[in-house]
């Protein structure tokens, strides 16, 4: 079988020049550039990466950008009083909070400080049960780029079977929720599910979000199924670092009609959906001004 990978790299490149000609579009038309404001508490290595390559991303896509930094021992009130400030800013469209905080910080309570209509991640409740029944709103970034990868591999998803291990509140459960919109039928496989494995055996599109290095192999794979890896997991390998999926890439591509890989595969994906979504904050602050 020819295993077609699957170039999240390419296609993000793509969404976010068409972001970005969308933007110069409305310039024209004397509507502001979109304003996105990335908070990043304390030095993760790995969040300071995607934290830059986000506001590189935006300005990529004529975007202005705004980054707020707190130190790790931040209160929570500081981190809240950062997030009232931009909700108030009209030129800021897309406020999100990179996570994981620290743990002495609450991650609920900010998610549901940050003002629906600017919360770009779709993470926010209101923006959750708008997903869940089916109306418009932000999406997450990551299954929506998913999404966005198997409606150009496949086409029509309508009557697949998708199998999602994995149900995180950022990836699994909105993967499940927008699948369903697709038609799909849906499944998901988690840490209690029994014989999870044979049950993503029977999947059409198999969905990997679970956080477990190269967990999926060839044995969880129906010979044809597209494989989307949303896992991305720094591992030490013969004393060197490298970054490996939830899938077991070398076991299971022989076997795929499709497969994305990592890196390269969701993550770029992930940020270029951040600036559609941004586009789209913007549009609808445009729309309600007028
Ligand atoms: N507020 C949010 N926090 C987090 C999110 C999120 O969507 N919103 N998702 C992840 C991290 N993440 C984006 O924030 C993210 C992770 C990875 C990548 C990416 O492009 N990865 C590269 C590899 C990068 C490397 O070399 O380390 C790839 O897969 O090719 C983008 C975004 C958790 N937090």
């Amino acid at each position: 079988m020819t295993t077609h990978i699957i170039d999240g790299k390419r296609l993000a490149d793509d969404l976010i020049a068409e972001v970005g000609n969308e933007v110069r579009r409305l310039a024209e038309l004397g509507v502001p550039a979109p304003g996105l404001a990335v908070v990043l508490v304390g030095e993760d290595p790995a969040s300071a990466i995607y934290v830059r390559n986000k506001i590189k991303r935006a300005q990529e896509a004529g975007m202005t950008s705004i980054e707020k930094r707190l130190p790790a021992d931040c209160t929570q009130d500081s981190l809240e009083a950062v997030v009232e400030e931009l909700n108030q800013r009209a030129d800021v469209h897309g406020i999100l909070v990179q996570l994981p905080l620290p743990k002495h910080l609450s991650e609920e309570r900010i998610i549901r400080l940050i003002a629906p209509s600017k919360d770009v991640d779709g993470f926010h409740p209101e923006n959750v049960g708008l997903l869940a029944t089916g109306q418009a709103t932000l999406i997450p970034c990551t299954p929506l780029g998913c999404l966005e990868m198997l409606q150009r591999e496949i086409g029509d998803l309508s009557g697949k079977h998708a199998v999602i291990v994995g149900r995180s509140n950022i990836v699994g459960k909105p993967m499940a929720n927008l699948l369903l919109q697709a038609n799909c039928t849906i499944t998901v496989v988690h840490s209690r599910s029994v014989n999870g494995k044979a049950i993503a055996r029977q999947a059409d599109i198999l969905v990997a979000a679970v956080g477990v290095p190269e967990l999926v192999d060839e044995t969880w794979v129906k010979p044809g199924a597209v494989v989307i890896d949303v896992g991305i997991n720094a591992i030490e390998k013969a004393g060197k670092r490298r970054l490996v999926g939830d899938v077991n890439y070398a076991k299971v591509a022989p076997y795929a009609k499709a497969i994305t890989p990592v890196p390269g595969g969701v993550g770029p994906m992930t940020i270029a959906c951040l600036m559609k979504n941004t586009l789209v904050a913007a549009q609808h602050a445009s729309q309600s001004a007028r």
